[in-house]
């Protein structure tokens, strides 16, 4: 039996992660559940799963749950980041990183360096301490394997040539619920109309990260680290249809492409049964139902995210923490009504103009960052 850890349970992955599970309940078991603060959805879970060790965001949340466990049989909670530390540190085979932001970096930590496979939705740990969690991973051994759409994508295409071949990594990017707006019109959008997601049916602070473009930003420093990828390599294409969920050219002129459903429990099953692949009952793709795939250049004009985030990339040391953390306040304050759409980009671009980001020796270094460009980014936001 396979254990697994799911961090993030009651989320967007998470739940689709417990389905993967619950599919394959013949050879996987969801031995540690963790959550922040839904704790009716949580308690069933736990009922349902009977994880042995479980941790949720706060001590308030942790009540919440003994309560709702009443009469049930009641596992070990463990509360905050240690706990969620804690949690990615037990006896896993692997740990399924879906925490939303620069949370999950300790948690990928934990996982690769006691040589867990790490099946990664959290590409915000990658982002700010990709640079740790890869080499960490590579002294223990321990697989990195993505449940990002077009990560996922990108590794299985990497299956058919070797790393030198590479001509480019292609992500595919739908590019978002305002895709043919005018930079006039983005300045109106409102936030129930960016939390309109073309395709896919995420979590809110992904939903916006699309809508900004930043979500392919975020994936451009991803595929960097994950795949060893130059960034001169790596190329955005908009593909509206979101069917080829990315591709990888070989220097040959081959293209090797991964076409699937929107459906994120492809990629999590992939995760945890990768080499093998398993038949699970879910819908299959329908290519009579597209009439035709189209690309397009990506704009960076209308969606200065993108530009910044692959520019914070190539600078390297702590520059991509700063835009992480940037964003992840700009995003919050957006979805407060604190600040406009078209403050996002301003907010993160005010920070990494306001911040020295330098080098990094360590990760307590990268988490210290990520704290004080935290408070630049709410200060900035709030001026505006
Ligand atoms: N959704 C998707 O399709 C995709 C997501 N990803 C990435 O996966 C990650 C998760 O995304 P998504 O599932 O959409 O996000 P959600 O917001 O839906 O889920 C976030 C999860 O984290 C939990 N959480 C929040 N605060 C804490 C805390 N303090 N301690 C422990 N857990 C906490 C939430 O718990 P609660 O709700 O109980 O508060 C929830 O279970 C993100 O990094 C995203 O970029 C990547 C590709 C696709
Ligand atoms: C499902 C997934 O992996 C998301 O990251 C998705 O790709 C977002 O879509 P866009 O960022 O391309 O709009
Ligand atoms: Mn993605």
């Amino acid at each position: 039996m396979q254990t697994v850890a799911v961090l993030g349970s009651t989320g967007a992955i998470g739940t689709r992660t417990l389905e993967v599970v619950a599919a394959l309940s013949d050879e996987v078991r969801a031995s540690v559940l963790v959550a922040g603060r839904n704790m009716s959805l949580f308690a069933e879970q736990v009922k349902r799963f009977q994880p042995d060790l479980v941790a949720v965001a706060d001590e308030e949340a942790r009540k919440e749950l003994l309560m709702l466990l009443d009469g049930a049989d009641r596992p070990e909670v463990l509360v905050g980041d240690d706990g969620l530390a804690a949690c990615a540190r037990y006896e896993t085979d692997v740990v399924v990183n879906a925490v939303m932001g620069a949370r999950g970096i300790r948690p990928a930590l934990e996982a690769v360096s006691r040589g867990a496979r790490l099946a990664l939705a959290n590409k915000e740990c990658l982002v700010a301490a990709g640079t740790f969690i890869m080499a960490a991973a590579r002294d223990s051994g321990a697989e990195v394997i993505p449940v990002d759409s077009e990560h996922c994508a990108l590794f299985q295409c990497m299956q058919a040539g070797v790393h030198a071949d590479v001509e480019q990594w292609i992500l595919t990017a739908s590019g978002g619920p305002f895709r043919t707006l005018s930079k006039a019109d983005l300045e109106r959008v409102t936030v129930e109309d960016a939390l309109r997601h073309p395709n896919w049916s995420m979590g809110r602070k992904i939903t916006v990260d699309s809508a900004t473009l930043m979500n392919k930003g975020l994936e451009v420093i991803e595929a960097h680290h994950l795949f060893n990828a130059p960034y001169d390599k790596i190329k955005v294409l908009v593909h509206p249809e979101s069917i080829i969920h990315s591709m990888v050219e070989y220097v040959d002129g081959s293209v090797m492409a991964q076409l699937a459903t929107h459906d994120m429990r492809l990629p999590i099953q992939y995760a945890l049964t990768y080499p093998q692949r398993v038949n699970l009952p879910w819908p299959k793709l329908d290519f009579a139902q597209y009439n035709q795939l189209s690309f397009a250049e990506p704009d960076t004009d209308r969606f200065p995210s993108l530009r910044l985030a692959i520019s914070a990339g190539r600078a390297g040391g702590l520059a991509p923490c700063v835009l992480n953390a940037a964003n992840e306040i700009a995003v919050e304050a957006f979805l407060q009504g604190s600040i406009t759409f078209v403050q996002i980009p301003a907010v993160v671009e005010q920070t990494l103009d306001s911040v020295a980001a330098g080098r990094a020796q360590t990760v307590d270094e990268v988490l210290a960052m990520d704290r004080q460009a935290r408070e630049h980014a709410w200060r900035i936001a709030s001026r505006l």
